[in-house]
């Protein structure tokens, strides 16, 4: 088992940690492997209501490691060891997208290329004030695979995001903050603090309500209001019936902070 990625659960917070200092914490196959297995467990774990994505060191994620693909080592090296040590249907991007829980990206680095993509792909960004978004894919020849082409015209609108994808701009945490790609810049020492001080707000919530809110916002970004109304309906009636609505009412009514249970 790599230690590419570390895991750790407390308090109802998943933190994931990529953990290749050394190499900027770019993409390694032994990484992403790892990455997958343990975003699934964050999903399936009973102890965790929330997930935070983070790095180790300077960078949150370079992207592909452009030594090690030079070298032919690994990811990048061909398309032929591209396609076979990559299944696309099974990697961080569209397990991220599955997830209902939600993800908050400590982006305590630069994150680039996949990198970036990964970060687009959590729910929430808290980013480290000297943070750069590096959309370098097309600097490198390459375009971007991991989820930008999908997120970035739904967060930005069109022209932004073609601006940002087609020049490979390379951008500041002031920009991103200023563009809405992040929702706060803080130095890089809190960032870690800031981002669990949310998981932990949305943590204390009632869990079936968050994913069931998370599930609905990702659906309706692909259906007609209708449509999505009729699942508003569907998601909700089973919490009308749930001990933590129970407890979200009483506790209210009491005057106490509520304790919700996920049933
Ligand atoms: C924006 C940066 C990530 C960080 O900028 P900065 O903080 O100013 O740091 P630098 O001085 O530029 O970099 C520090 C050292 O790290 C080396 N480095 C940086 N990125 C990489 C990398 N990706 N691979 C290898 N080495 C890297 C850099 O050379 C410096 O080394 P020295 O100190 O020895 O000089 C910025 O560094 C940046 O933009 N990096 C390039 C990012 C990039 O192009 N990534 C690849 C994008 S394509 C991609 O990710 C695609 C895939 C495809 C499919 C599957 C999986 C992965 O990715």
């Amino acid at each position: 088992m790599s230690e590419d990625v570390t895991y750790e659960v407390s308090e109802g917070v998943a933190t994931l940690t990529l953990n290749r200092p050394e190499r900027m914490n770019t993409i390694s196959g032994p990484m992403l492997d790892e990455l997958t297995r343990l975003l699934v467990r964050a999903g399936e774990d009973r102890e965790a209501r929330v997930i935070v994505l983070t790095g180790t060191g300077r960078a949150f994620c370079a992207g592909l490691d452009l030594n090690a693909a030079q070298k032919g080592e690994g990811i990048g090296s061909s398309s032929a060891t591209f396609g076979a040590t990559i299944d696309l249907r099974n990697t961080p991007p569209t397990v991220l997208h599955a997830l209902d829980k939600p993800v908050i990206a400590a982006l305590n680095g630069s994150a680039a290329g996949y990198g970036m993509d990964m970060a687009l792909g959590c729910d929430i960004r808290v980013m480290a004030a000297e943070a750069k978004l590096a959309a370098a894919f097309v600097k490198r020849g390459i375009l971007p695979e991991s989820g930008g082409t999908w997120f970035l015209p739904r967060m930005l609108g069109w022209a932004k995001a073609a601006e940002i994808i087609f020049t490979g701009r390379t951008l500041s945490a002031e920009d991103c903050l200023k563009e809405g790609l992040v929702n706060e810049v803080v130095p890089a020492d809190q960032v870690a603090a800031r981002a669990r001080e949310i998981a932990l707000e949305i943590a204390a919530n009632a869990p079936m309500a968050v994913q069931g809110a998370k599930r609905l916002m990702r659906m309706g970004m692909e259906e007609t209001f209708d449509t999505h109304v009729q699942h508003v309906y569907l998601q909700l009636l089973p919490l009308f019936q749930s001990q933590d609505f129970r407890e979200g009412m009483a506790s209210f009514l009491e005057k106490r902070p509520a304790v919700f249970t996920g049933k």
